[in-house]
């Protein structure tokens, strides 16, 4: 199997464009309830939020911990919205001085809340003003410089932080105990998949059946972001080749589609990327299946070992094609099948050295 030709960007859970942006806007929930999935979660927000309500507060702060499109960004502006509050937008990587922050936090309006996404690639020195903020909703202004620096204490309005990060454990302790909430989301289950799908066709006024649903579900890799990508090119398939008898004539899609629109862009049958391959392939046929160090790895496929921590194996763990030992990383049985080779016998290996 050649993994050098799947359009990397298709599987990617990260955002791709400004178009997709757009396009991820107008399928975004806008509430709890239209939300799919992450039941427990959830119900832990309605409650976090109602009893905030009840008692006429801002919410705790809020943090949302997991792999790249699974709704961290839709939750927090859900979050505003559930509560008829502002929201404000910051992200991680811009904070690259207690400054910047600073000039965020002063001017918050009352209620307001601050969703900082990538929130562990804010620069250390921003990281300690936050402390305070979150837990005084007040922080010290440096004033001057050198022996005559005098900080200047300045009270913020009452906010709830909104954190996302994909790596929880990058954040530093003082940080993460700040947060009266920390919520973990999961990869979706394919049924939730489908009801992710059904909503955003109907939205994108696209006849498609169940079975071709399922299809899509079974490839996105439990990320809606990738499902709806999918649905996309699915969508444009049924434009171009359907006889466009749907009601809103935006096509018909069904699993011959699917599956035609879905080969015609190398997604394979587990939605497997180019990268996932190639970690694969390079554990079965370098190592002979393993185990192999996360370092070691990443130096092989020519990519950062947080990447394939974060965001490759916990894909590849769940649909149970690799297993994390203490002594490295090993390809199962299921793995071998999929890509359609055996380990070679010991006897093999040697001959190879
Ligand atoms: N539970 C859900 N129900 C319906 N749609 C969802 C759900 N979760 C995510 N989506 C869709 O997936 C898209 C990506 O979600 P979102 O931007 O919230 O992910 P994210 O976790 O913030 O990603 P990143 O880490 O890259 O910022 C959204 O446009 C939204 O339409």
């Amino acid at each position: 199997m050649n993994y050098d030709d799947t359009p990397a960007e298709l599987l990617a859970p990260e955002l791709e464009s400004d178009a997709e942006l757009a396009f991820e806007g107008a399928l975004r929930p806008a509430s709890l309830s239209e939300f799919v999935g992450q039941v427990k979660v959830r119900g832990q927000l309605q409650l976090l939020l109602t009893a905030a309500t009840m008692q006429g507060r801002t919410p705790d702060h809020i943090l949302f911990a997991g792999p790249p499109g699974l709704g961290k960004t839709t939750l927090a502006m859900i979050v505003a919205q559930e509560g008829n509050r502002p929201l404000r937008m910051a992200s991680g990587p811009a904070i690259q001085h207690a400054g910047d922050l600073a000039a965020v936090l002063s001017s918050l309006v009352p209620g307001e809340v601050l969703f900082i996404d990538e929130i562990h690639r804010m620069a250390r020195s921003a990281e300690e003003m936050l402390y305070l903020a979150m837990e005084d909703f007040r922080i010290d202004i440096m004033v001057g410089k050198g022996a005559g620096a005098t900080s200047v204490p300045l009270e913020l309005a009452p906010f709830t932080l909104v954190g996302a990060t994909t790596r929880a454990g990058l954040l530093p302790n003082p940080l993460r105990d700040r947060f009266g909430f920390t919520a973990r989301l999961e990869f979706y289950a394919d049924d939730e998949l489908e009801q992710v799908l059904t909503r955003a066709a109907s939205l994108l006024g696209l006849d498609i059946d169940r079975e071709a649903l399922a299809e899509i579900a079974g490839r996105c890799r439990g990320t809606p972001r990738i499902a709806n990508r999918l649905l996309r090119r699915v969508r444009d398939y049924a434009l171009v080749y359907s006889d466009r008898s749907g009601p809103s004539g935006a096509g018909t899609a069904d699993i011959h589609s699917v599956r035609a629109a879905l080969e015609l862009y190398d997604v394979d049958a587990l939605g497997l990327d180019r990268l996932d391959r190639a970690v694969m392939q390079i554990i079965l046929t370098r190592f002979n299946g393993g185990p192999v160090g996360l370092n070691t790895l990443a130096v092989s496929v020519g990519e950062e070992s947080e990447t394939i921590e974060a965001v490759v194996e916990p894909f590849l763990v769940r649909i149970g094609l690799l297993t994390r030992t203490p002594r490295g990383r090993v390809a199962t049985p299921d793995a071998w099948q999929h890509f359609g080779m055996h380990p070679a016998s010991a006897g093999t290996l040697l001959d190879d050295l």
